[in-house]
């Protein structure tokens, strides 16, 4: 069966028990596409569903092809439309030849509709339509807007708003941004807000055009969501932090944004010798460790970061010579994904009206099965349908028969992040560890901070969990936070954990955050805060020596440095302006370091 039929079976089957169309196409076991390509063919094609119903009817395309269903042609018309290569099929080929022989009907009507919806160029349209795609897949509710990290390695917040985003309109709130009309519609304003609580992160509404820019294309724009954007800057490396570790780290979204942030403080090993700290990113899978580098080195962060490719992070030595200054841990681990927004959604797709007068078979069975409008049809009692599906956030897919399988699935990924989060416990200088997941489970979320810090590992070394109070600013302020109940009644905790959704009147709750930190080796005030000099370098207790003149007595060879050329508040945290960036200490604001882009490599991009 070819690519097209699949897909077509695919979208005419009946729904699973909330079978969305990930679990639909990566919990069938019969598939002979690849799977990626049947799905991103049936996503984009639903999204461009009600334009191409509309033309396929317009074109009457369905009455000149009888062997063509109404699902056959929507898929063939979108490839032959909408992508760039066309039809992926031989050029002799039936099917193809059926929709090509009316190119000049089906190019015109897609122009007519184009130019009903007001839009002036295809790229406006292509905008016109993510975003109609994302207010439906909402149900209605608010959709969420496109978040866009400004990748300070290669550029500023101040260049993008005077290029990428020229012509928009900067307004307060993310709602602000999301009550915008359609940034393509006729004339209406583009809008963006800047977040409050990560520096360098924007919001544009859903179907802004973004990854047709130059700047995402040379990795200085990098999609990320919001919440996927909370572990590094709560981890907030810092000079006195050595070197830090991703552990998890594919596809880099947090590994590229640690370089940043430790870019801007003045820790770019390019910059001062080998001894400036640096990123040691594990990933145990080795395609997706490709990825990893790709993403690295496009967005500018290969100079400061050592991929181990392949390397689980748990057959890692804590106790090497190479990591004896790792002071910084960020662990990101597979789970169950089930907090990624938009993962459950079968998309609605439109069909074009079969001929009143069909005759032929496919078509028979297509009316009853091909509904002028259909979201998740009605389940079937069809012995043959497949389970639901547990999907992973890294591909690794459960059939679920019951509860059961579902628990067990929990158990089984809570106890590897468990592994994950003890193993960090013991690298020797470690002082700071970010531990998060995509996952709505507390199994997942809360339970594995709880086990973790009352392991013998976190009592032997004083592990705790870092009190909200504590944590850096936008953090600190971030309102949503773990559930004290899942936590057991532990307030203190519950406070350290970050859930990444509803901040913002959304509904879903994307991600969960928390960090712990060592006791330490450094002086504390009664509150637990780490006592600092006005240079932001704290003591050892043990012999009451600053950090960096006591290195190699208390803290290993740590190199130490200075806290970087940016102006500093009382507890050793940089300074920024209401844009994020930190205040120089000669005075004014500075831009990050702007660097060539000699970085000839495609930019597929990365969505987070
Ligand atoms: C949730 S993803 C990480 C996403 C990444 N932090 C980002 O923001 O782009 C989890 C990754 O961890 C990898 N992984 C799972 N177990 C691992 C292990 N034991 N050691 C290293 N990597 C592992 C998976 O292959 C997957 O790529």
């Amino acid at each position: 069966m070819s690519l097209y039929h699949e897909t077509a079976a695919l979208l005419s089957a009946p729904a699973t028990h909330g079978g969305s169309l990930k679990s639909r196409v990566f919990g069938s076991k019969d598939l002979k596409s690849p799977p990626a390509q049947v799905y991103a063919l049936a996503l984009e094609s639903c999204k461009w569903s009600p334009v191409l119903k509309e033309v396929i009817e317009n074109a009457q395309l369905l009455q000149a092809e009888r062997k063509l269903t109404p699902v056959l042609a929507l898929l063939l018309v979108h490839d032959f439309l909408i992508t760039k290569r066309g039809i992926a099929l031989p050029a002799t080929h039936g099917l193809r030849a059926a929709v090509e022989r009316h190119k000049a009907r089906l190019t015109s009507g897609l122009t007519r509709a184009r130019l009903r919806r007001k839009c002036s160029t295809p790229e406006a349209f292509r905008s016109l339509v993510e975003a109609e795609a994302a207010f439906s897949a909402s149900g209605g509710r608010p959709a969420h807007p496109r978040w866009v990290r400004v990748n300070t390695l290669k550029t500023t917040v101040d260049e993008q708003l005077e290029t990428t985003f020229r012509g928009y309109e900067v307004v307060p709130t993310v709602q602000d941004v999301m009550a915008a009309p359609p940034a393509a519609a006729g004339n209406a304003k583009k809008m963006l807000c800047l977040d409050g609580n990560i520096p360098n992160l924007i919001a544009v509404p859903p179907g802004a055009e973004v990854t047709k820019s130059e700047a995402y294309q040379s990795g200085a724009l990098i999609l990320q969501d919001k919440a996927s954007c909370f572990p590094a800057y709560l981890l907030d490396p810092q000079p006195e932090d050595g070197d830090v570790v991703d552990a998890c780290a594919a596809p880099g979204n947090k590994t590229t944004h640690l370089a940043s942030i430790m870019a801007e403080r003045g820790l770019d090993p390019t910059k001062g010798g080998d001894k400036k700290p640096k990123i040691h990113a594990f990933e145990k899978d080795k395609n997706r460790a490709k990825t990893l580098e790709r993403m690295v080195k496009t967005a500018g962060s290969d100079r400061i970061t050592t991929i181990h490719q392949g390397q689980d992070f748990l057959k890692v030595d804590p106790r090497a010579a190479a990591y004896r200054r790792v002071g910084a841990l960020l662990l990101d681990p597979s789970c169950s994904g089930s907090g990624i927004v938009g993962r459950d959604d079968m998309p609605e797709l439109h069909l074009p009206e079969p001929p009143s007068s069909a005759t032929n078979d496919s078509n028979k069975k297509g009316a009853q099965k091909d509904s002028k409008k259909r979201k998740r049809p009605e389940t079937s009692a069809d012995e043959t349908k497949p389970l639901p599906v547990l999907i992973d956030d890294d591909g690794t897919t459960t059939a679920l028969g019951s509860e059961g399988d579902l628990k067990t699935r929990i158990e089984a990924l809570a106890a590897f992040q468990l592994a994950l989060l003890l193993h960090a416990f013991t690298f020797p200088a470690a002082r700071k560890i970010t531990y998060s997941t995509c996952s709505t489970y507390a199994g997942e979320n809360e339970h594995v901070v709880l086990r973790a810090l009352a392991s013998k590992a976190a009592k032997q070394r004083g592990w705790r969990i870092l009190a909200r109070e504590r944590q850096v600013g936008g953090m600190r302020e971030w309102p949503v936070r773990g559930d004290v109940d899942a936590c057991e009644g532990g307030l203190e905790v519950a406070e350290g954990c970050e859930w990444g959704g509803g901040g913002e009147g959304e509904e879903e709750e994307e991600e969960e955050e928390g960090e712990v930190e060592e006791e330490g080796p450094y002086v504390r005030d009664g509150e637990g805060r780490i006592m600092r000099d006005g240079d932001g370098i704290p003591t050892i207790k043990a012999t009451g020596k600053k950090a960096i003149e006591a290195d190699e007595e208390s803290v290993g060879d740590y190199e130490g440095d200075d806290d970087g050329p940016y102006v500093r508040d009382a507890e050793g945290r940089i300074i920024r302006d209401a844009m994020g960036m930190p205040t120089s200490k000669a005075g004014g604001t500075v831009d990050s370091q702007s660097e060539d882009d000699d970085d000839d490599d495609d930019w597929g991009g990365f969505e987070d």
